[in-house]
């Protein structure tokens, strides 16, 4: 058995984007483009697997394998906590995120390549999941939820970011066209995910003026000094401080715009779709390039950190212990230990220590010097199995909790 080198883990693409920038439309589009590719060569490609995380979308132009309506309901959470759209997408994102082990159970099971014989060529597993975000971006980037699902997809998967931009709106002017692009940069910067700029709509307006700007400072300060006489003749535009900051602003982002795959899009035509999954080939590689191994970093630096943490509960627990024993009088603490030799207080004590060193030994003291050392035997044998339950365990405190509780029971 072997498994066939044509199946890779598929790439989980997440549009995200401002309000009506036309991700749903584009997730539509590409998730028709793959569906058209699977009929037309079934044995090639498989569809791809489909998840809706806005809540509050009544109605969805495609069909999802997982969707976020089926698990929450948006209306009934608002109504539940007092609360306004905002509060009530977000309420249902972290609902939702509660459930994310689940999720990924299911996306493992139907999208990971799975042992099969050499000579079956069939594709069996999605090229690609796709996944609809809130078209409130804030909630989603922002938040704690949406932080949760996005590193539990790239822990699993190539994860790309697609950024849906309104190219007719965004390059209306030379401020709107920066505020879209700082928007980009925070996510960028927030999520630590490859992304594409897809500017869409363009059976409009083509990207080739965005892109200009983006490649060619000299054309983004001819644009900039058009802005500038367009509000002095009384439009709108950017002169004064907002020219120099933007002028500035654009110098500092070439960086930036170097590290992104920029592509066309018109998600009503489909104009562009081939270069947009050209674009995700290419973040793929990138993501196994160099997120990948960030990512594996991150992942040992918290379980050294949990390794720490459970050492140090050893330690603790076995001062605990030692403390304990000097409070009874046995363990290292015990008579005979490193201790001081007291004075005989009375004279039967006197006496007893005299019996002691002539060697004989009263019965009963047999007894306590046995009860001594069978506990003494027993404190060590308790730390032990202590020191064999947090060792064993890699839950930590909790396992050390749970073996106390079991071992009382
Ligand atoms: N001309 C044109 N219109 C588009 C294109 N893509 C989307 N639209 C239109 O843009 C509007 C918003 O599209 P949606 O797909 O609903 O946008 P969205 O980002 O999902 O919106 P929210 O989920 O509300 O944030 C709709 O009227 C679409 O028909 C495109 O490529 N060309």
């Amino acid at each position: 058995m072997a498994t066939s080198p044509t199946q890779k883990p598929p790439v989980a693409i997440v549009c995200v984007g401002m309000a009506g920038s036309g991700k749903t439309t584009f997730m539509q589009r590409i998730n028709a483009h793959l569906h058209t590719k699977h009929q037309s060569s079934p044995s090639n490609t498989a569809p791809p697997y489909v998840l809706n995380l806005d809540p509050a979308v009544r109605s969805v132009p495609f069909d999802s394998n997982i969707d976020i309506r089926d698990s929450v309901n948006y209306k009934e959470v608002m109504k539940q906590y007092n609360l306004g759209p905002n509060g009530g997408i977000l309420t249902s994102l972290n609902l939702f995120s509660t459930k994310i082990d689940q999720v990924l159970g299911i996306l493992e099971k139907r999208c990971l390549p799975k042992e099969q014989p050499a000579a079956s060529s069939q594709a069996t597993i999605p090229p690609y999941i796709l996944v609809d975000t809130p078209g409130q971006i804030e909630v989603f980037v922002w938040s704690a939820s949406g932080s949760i699902l996005l590193s539990s997809f790239a822990s699993t998967f190539p994860t790309v970011l697609a950024y849906i931009i309104d190219t007719p709106r965004s390059t209306e002017n030379t401020s709107t066209f920066m505020s879209n692009m700082l928007y980009a940069i925070s996510i960028l910067y927030k999520t630590k995910l490859p992304m594409i700029l897809v500017f869409n709509k363009t059976d409009v307006k083509d990207e080739s003026e965005a892109v200009d700007w983006m490649r060619d400072f000299e054309s983004f300060q001819a644009a900039l000094r058009k802005d500038e006489e367009n509000e002095m003749a009384g439009g709108e535009g950017s002169s004064g401080y907002m020219g120099s900051l933007l002028n500035s602003m654009s110098l500092v982002l070439e960086e930036f715009y170097n590290a992104l795959s920029v592509v066309g899009v018109s998600s009503m035509t489909g104009e562009g779709v081939e270069g947009f999954f050209e674009a995700v080939e290419e973040k793929r590689a990138e993501f196994e390039k160099e997120y990948r191994p960030e990512l594996e970093r991150r992942v040992q630096e918290a379980e050294k950190q949990k390794e720490e943490l459970r050492q140090k509960e050893v330690r603790r627990m076995m001062q605990d212990m030692d403390v304990s024993s000097k409070a009874k009088g046995t363990g290292k603490y015990a008579k005979g230990k490193g201790m001081e030799k007291e004075e005989p207080l009375t004279v039967s004590d006197a006496e007893e220590e005299e019996d002691e060193l002539s060697g004989l030994v009263d019965p009963d003291d047999e007894d306590e010097d046995a009860e001594e050392t069978g506990r003494e035997t027993f404190d060590d044998g308790l730390k032990a199995r202590y020191e064999q339950a947090l060792n064993d365990s890699s839950g930590g405190v909790g396992s050390a909790a749970n073996y106390i509780r079991s071992s009382q029971r």
